[in-house]
């Protein structure tokens, strides 16, 4: 399925030195996002950086939201993934898109202009409208939560 949104380039190196996101494939889920960046930043272990994309996505529909998910290859060899774990892009935000980037390894990486740092995933929401009751008809789990089914 697709949906068109809308986007403004908030900076003219988006398009001409970075190419706008794009799907890598028919099947991918995510659009890579760029570091809009002036020179190459040294990210040492333990460091959280915020890093402009320079592109804001106005989602504008309440049934969607964007989800800011770290990319594998980055996570998993360099530990490069996001400082807030998962950015949550609600649908009413027009600002840029702002990516945490942190590096959780023992190594310091380097990030380079232009290079593809995290993903953008768009996603469908239900907003919840509560009905406050008294008791819940009941179920097998109950509370029982936090492993309470056992490991195996
Ligand atoms: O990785 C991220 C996460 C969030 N945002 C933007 C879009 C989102 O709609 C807004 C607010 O995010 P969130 O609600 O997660 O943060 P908050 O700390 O609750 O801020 P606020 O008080 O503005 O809601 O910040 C980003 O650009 N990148
Ligand atoms: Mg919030």
């Amino acid at each position: 399925m697709k949906k068109a949104l809308q986007v403004r380039i908030l900076d003219d190196r988006i398009g001409r030195d970075l190419p706008l996101p794009a799907y890598a494939t028919e099947g991918s889920a995510g659009l890579d996002l760029r570091a809009l960046l002036d020179a190459p930043l040294t990210l040492n272990p333990g460091d959280t950086v915020l890093v402009r994309t320079g592109l804001a996505i106005y989602i504008a529909d309440p049934g969607y939201a964007g989800l800011i998910l770290p990319r594998s290859g980055l996570g998993h060899k360099h530990g490069i993934v996001l400082g807030n774990l998962v950015g949550l892009i609600d649908a009413d935000y027009q600002g840029e898109l702002m990516v945490s980037v942190w590096n959780r390894g023992a190594q310091p990486f380097v990030l380079e202009p232009g290079e593809r740092l995290a993903q953008y995933v768009l996603v469908p929401v239900v907003q919840a409208e509560f009905e406050i009751v008294s008791e819940f008809q009941a179920t097998a789990r109950g509370a029982g939560g936090f492993g309470s089914s056992g490991r195996q």
